[in-house]
């Protein structure tokens, strides 16, 4: 399917179900709340259902293999049509695909024209499958195909929604400003130092895992590192060049200060919004000092020193203490509003549940002849409290769409409170005063009822 035909077959999704609250209902007593307090934010609503959508794309393209290995369904995701060969030495090809022994989705990278001719190679992967952190890119395995129609070597990763690069989300736009260093007289840091801070923690704790499992990372580059969340950011890509230029780990000491150089680079070129700012060094650590404090300046000096034996990501972390500390206080406040947005949703589960409940037991087709079912004791009771809460009209006789009302009953009910109300027939020819308890327990037994006729 293409992406019009895509966006033709399913209909977009309506985002923004409710509008944010007026001025004048945002000062409301405790015990009231409006709408919104049933539901998670909008923006975090947006942003998951938008990663389902992509995460749900498919394609009907001819060109691509229908299965491969275990996985199928391959969905391309590169942006850019030309192919560089810059990082690996071959031209690279990522898609999204589902793998048919667990259903879940990944990320396929195939290396184009790559022959594998030591097989030893692919046991350096079994040390990567190891390494589980928070800001690497989980590989899963890998393996060769000819299902290309070449000799293709392919890795399989973790799938992240909608995730961007760092190059995509910090130099993609700025492709003028990436030749030239900003003008010292503009009008501040781009990227500002509190996200800088995050990064090079992020960035550090992976490194240090990465290091301490006797590994390199080896891809510490703007297009490998992956922005999957709110500053969240993971190395992508492990593992590839361990396989592609096989050596046996000989040279793994050259690679783990390469990698600290590395991140010396993609800081600066970060803090001065210029991937050239590298290539002029004394210009660029002049914007720093500027523009970003003395400790910031300090930790990239160490970073970009030559290599020495003690040279390691070690002293950097020793380094960075305190932003450390700030850092886990962020995510930590993050997690605390993430769980509180999750509470809300909780309440809407409960609210369902009950709401199927009500679908099983009212107008049921079997009982159609059973005026004892439906129009008797329990499940008549049902039925009226069903027409209070979703079938009121008001005096002109229009009917009554209120969701507040339709939440507080039902509220009201999954808690069995005690107050009563009154139920009011069709004909109103009778009335009923009862409590949501009661109610609640006639509900009760007759889904146990149902439950129980087999
Ligand atoms: N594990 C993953 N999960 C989800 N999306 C991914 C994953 N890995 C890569 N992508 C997406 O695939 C796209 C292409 O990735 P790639 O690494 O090829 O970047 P690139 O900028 O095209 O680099 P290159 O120039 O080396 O091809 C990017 O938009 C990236 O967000």
């Amino acid at each position: 399917m293409t992406e019009i035909e895509f966006q033709k077959n399913f209909s977009q999704l309506q985002y923004h179900l409710y509008t944010s609250p007026l001025p004048h209902v945002s000062n409301l007593h405790p015990h009231q709340k409006t709408i919104h307090a049933f539901f998670m934010l909008d923006h975090l609503r947006e942003e998951l259902q938008r990663k389902n959508e992509s995460t749900l794309k498919t394609v009907n393209d001819f060109n691509l293999p229908e299965e491969l290995h275990v996985y199928h369904s391959l969905y391309p995701l590169d942006q850019r049509q030309e192919k560089s060969i810059k990082i690996f030495g071959y031209p690279s090809w990522v898609y999204k695909s589902v793998c048919s022994v667990d259903g879940r989705v990944y990320c396929l990278r195939r290396i184009e024209g790559f022959r594998l001719t030591n097989e030893i190679a692919m046991s350096t992967i079994e040390n990567w499958r190891r390494i589980r952190h928070a800001n690497i890119v989980s590989i899963r395995e890998a393996f060769t195909t000819k299902a290309f129609g070449d000799h293709s070597l392919v890795f399989v990763y973790d799938y992240h929604p909608l995730s961007q690069t760092l190059f995509d989300k910090h130099f993609s736009s700025s492709s003028l400003q990436a030749n030239n260093l900003p003008q010292s007289g503009g009008t501040g840091v781009v990227v500002p130092e509190t996200v800088l801070w995050s990064y090079i923690t992020q960035l550090a704790s992976a490194i240090k895992t990465i290091h301490s499992s006797g590994l390199a990372a080896r891809m510490i580059e703007p297009t490998k590192i992956l922005s999957t969340n709110k500053n969240r950011i993971r190395i992508n890509c492990c593992g590839i060049m361990d396989m592609l230029t096989f050596d046996g780990g000989k040279n793994i000491h050259h690679f783990q200060q390469e990698d600290l150089i590395h991140f010396g680079q993609l800081i600066i070129s970060l803090a001065c919004n210029s991937l050239s700012s590298v290539l002029n060094l004394p210009k660029s650590i002049d914007y720093i000092s500027r523009h970003y404090s003395p400790d910031f300046k300090n930790v990239i000096l160490y970073l970009l020193n030559k290599p020495t034996p003690t040279k390691s990501v070690d002293k950097v972390i020793a380094m960075i203490g305190p932003r450390i500390l700030h850092e886990i206080n962020s995510v930590h406040h993050y997690n605390d509003f993430l769980e509180s947005e999750l509470s809300q949703e909780l309440e809407n589960g409960r609210l369902v549940r009950l709401l199927c409940k009500f679908g099983f037991i009212n107008e049921r087709p079997e009982f159609d002849m059973d005026p004892s079912w439906s129009e008797t004791g329990d499940r008549y009771l049902i039925k009226l409290f069903r027409d209070y809460v979703f079938h009121q009209v008001d005096e002109n006789g229009y009917p009554v769409v209120d969701m507040a009302h339709v939440l507080m009953c039902l509220n009201k009910l999954d808690a069995g409170v005690d107050e009563r109300i009154m139920l009011v027939s069709r004909d109103e020819q009778s009335c009923l005063i009862v409590s949501y308890k009661e109610i609640k327990n006639c509900i009760d037994s007759a889904f146990r009822d149902l439950s129980r006729r087999k």
